[in-house]
């Protein structure tokens, strides 16, 4: 056989952190990228690409996916060198909605499907955090649901649910980008006691509210001392964007992972709170969409 089966695979955007949980918490969320995958035993390389990233993202041996699909087919004894990819993606890039854990995610479920899945979810699990460099948002992207993660040296813990309260996220998208890397740079090297204590305490309230559907703890609960101090200067007018959509009734607010997209909270008035969020982003002169998301709970999965 000179290709293998070709398989497609849907994988869910997501937004980590959720305010305090830094690295820890996601959410998966229900906009998807497809991915159809075709292994070749020749050495050649097509990729086609529709919707996000169409004329920015690479059409050759550098695009992420592409180079995700290789390093998991050498993981085996498979002989393939190439591949036909074609990717649909409805993810918006370097936007705080996991863009990258999606591509990975997809790769990596795609090639596993195509190599007649040699690979359990721990393995991909496992796989996929030690390409994006944390377990957040490649955590719900493969499990869906609400996760938390922990990482130490080379094991990835996770635990994937679905919150008792009916949650819905609306996400004010602005339209530029902010790479994780820049992100990431931002953040100090420590941090105090003080501010660690208080990180921790919100987020053990955040899981306990969520998994117990205690709406007043869950809205004392996303305020954040470890990232988004620090990268507020990366995003014009979020403290006023969080004060617009919690005076519209948002139970809270939060950087949808590394930013620049703003996520609110909320068991109702959604479209009230994301017309606040983008009004309070246009005093910045940011143009900005919102979205209304509600959480994926299948993670990501072979739909052909
Ligand atoms: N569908 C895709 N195909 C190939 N590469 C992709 C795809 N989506 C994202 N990428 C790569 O990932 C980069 C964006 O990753 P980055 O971590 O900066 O943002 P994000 O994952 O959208 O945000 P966050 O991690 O805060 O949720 C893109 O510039 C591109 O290199
Ligand atoms: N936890 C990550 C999510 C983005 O990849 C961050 O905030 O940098």
């Amino acid at each position: 056989m000179n290709k293998s089966e070709t398989v497609k695979v849907q994988v869910p955007a997501t937004t980590a952190n959720c305010g305090p949980g830094f690295d820890a918490l996601g959410i998966a969320c229900n906009i998807y990228n497809e991915l159809e995958l075709t292994l070749l035993r020749e050495n050649k390389l097509e990729i086609e690409i529709s919707g996000e990233g169409t004329g920015y993202l690479p059409e050759n041996d550098k695009n992420l996916i592409w180079k995700v699909v290789k390093s998991v087919v050498e993981k085996t004894d498979a002989a393939y060198e190439g591949a036909q990819i074609k990717m649909h993606n409805n993810i918006p890039l370097s936007r705080g909605l996991g863009s990258s854990a999606a591509a990975i995610v997809a790769g990596i479920t795609a090639a596993n499907c195509a190599l007649g899945e040699p690979f359990d979810r721990q393995s991909v699990l496992e796989m996929a955090t030690a390409l994006e460099g944390h377990p957040d948002n490649v955590a719900p992207a493969i499990f869906g649901g609400m996760t938390v993660s922990l990482c130490e040296q080379n094991v990835v813990k996770t635990l994937s649910f679905l919150p008792k309260i009916d949650l819905k996220m609306i996400v004010a998208v602005p339209e530029f980008f902010l790479s994780t890397k820049k992100a990431r740079k931002a953040l100090p090297e420590f941090v105090s006691m003080s501010d660690a204590v208080f990180n921790v305490a919100h987020v053990s309230s955040l899981i306990a509210a969520m998994c117990t559907g205690n709406i007043d703890v869950l809205s004392h609960s996303f305020n954040d001392k470890l990232h988004q101090p620090y990268r507020a200067d990366l995003i014009p007018g979020m403290y006023e964007v969080f004060d617009a959509a919690k005076a519209a009734g948002a139970l809270g607010t939060a950087i949808s992972g590394a930013g620049p997209s703003l996520i609110a909270f909320a068991v109702h008035e959604e479209e009230q709170i994301g017309r606040a969020m983008v009004a309070a982003f246009s005093k910045y002169q940011v143009d900005s969409h919102y979205l209304i998301l509600d959480i994926d709970n299948k993670g990501a999965r072979r739909i052909n």
